[in-house]
C-alpha cells in the first residue's frame, strides 16, 4: 500500500503471530464464504499464509508487524476504516515489536472496534458478521 492510500471503509483486519498463524489459516478456511464478503487487510505474512489457503479472498497485504504492519492497520482504525480486528496474539512469546503490538489493541479499543484476541471469540465475532 502507498502512504496515504485509503483502502475504503468496511475493512476486516486479520493478524496472527508466527505460532498461530497454522490457527488463523483454519479460521479463514473455516470461515471462508463470510470472508469473501469484506474487503480485508492484513500484516504481510500472516497475508501470504491466508491467500496461500483462499486465494478468492479480497485481501491487502501490508508490511510485515515487526516491519511496521501493526501500525499501519492501527492507522487505518483511527481512520474509521476497519470493521473489526482478529488478532491472533502468541501470550507466551516476547515480541520484538510488543510496543506496535500493544498500540494497535489500544487503538481498537479507542475506536471500539469488534476485536478477537483468540480463536474462541473469533468464533463470535465471525458469527455476528454472518448475520
Ligand atoms: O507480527 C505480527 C503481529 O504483531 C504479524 O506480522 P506478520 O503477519 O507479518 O507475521
Amino acid at each position: 500500500m502507498t502512504p496515504g492510500a485509503s483502502l475504503g471503509a468496511g475493512l476486516l483486519g486479520l493478524v496472527a503471530h508466527d505460532s498461530k498463524k497454522d490457527e488463523m489459516v483454519a479460521w479463514a478456511l473455516a470461515h471462508r464464504q463470510t470472508l469473501a464478503r469484506f474487503p480485508i487487510v492484513t500484516t504481510g505474512t500472516t497475508g501470504g499464509r491466508i491467500l496461500d489457503a483462499c486465494p478468492e479472498l479480497r485481501l491487502t497485504r501490508l508490511k510485515s508487524g515487526p516491519l511496521g504492519g501493526d501500525q499501519q492497520i492501527g492507522a487505518l482504525i483511527a481512520q474509521g476504516q476497519v470493521r473489526g480486528l482478529v488478532f491472533f496474539v502468541d501470550p507466551l512469546t516476547a515480541q520484538p515489536h510488543d510496543v506496535d503490538v500493544k498500540a494497535l489493541m489500544r487503538v481498537a479499543l479507542v475506536y471500539d472496534i469488534p476485536l478477537a484476541l483468540n480463536p474462541a471469540t473469533a468464533q463470535m465475532l465471525i458469527a455476528a458478521l454472518r448475520e
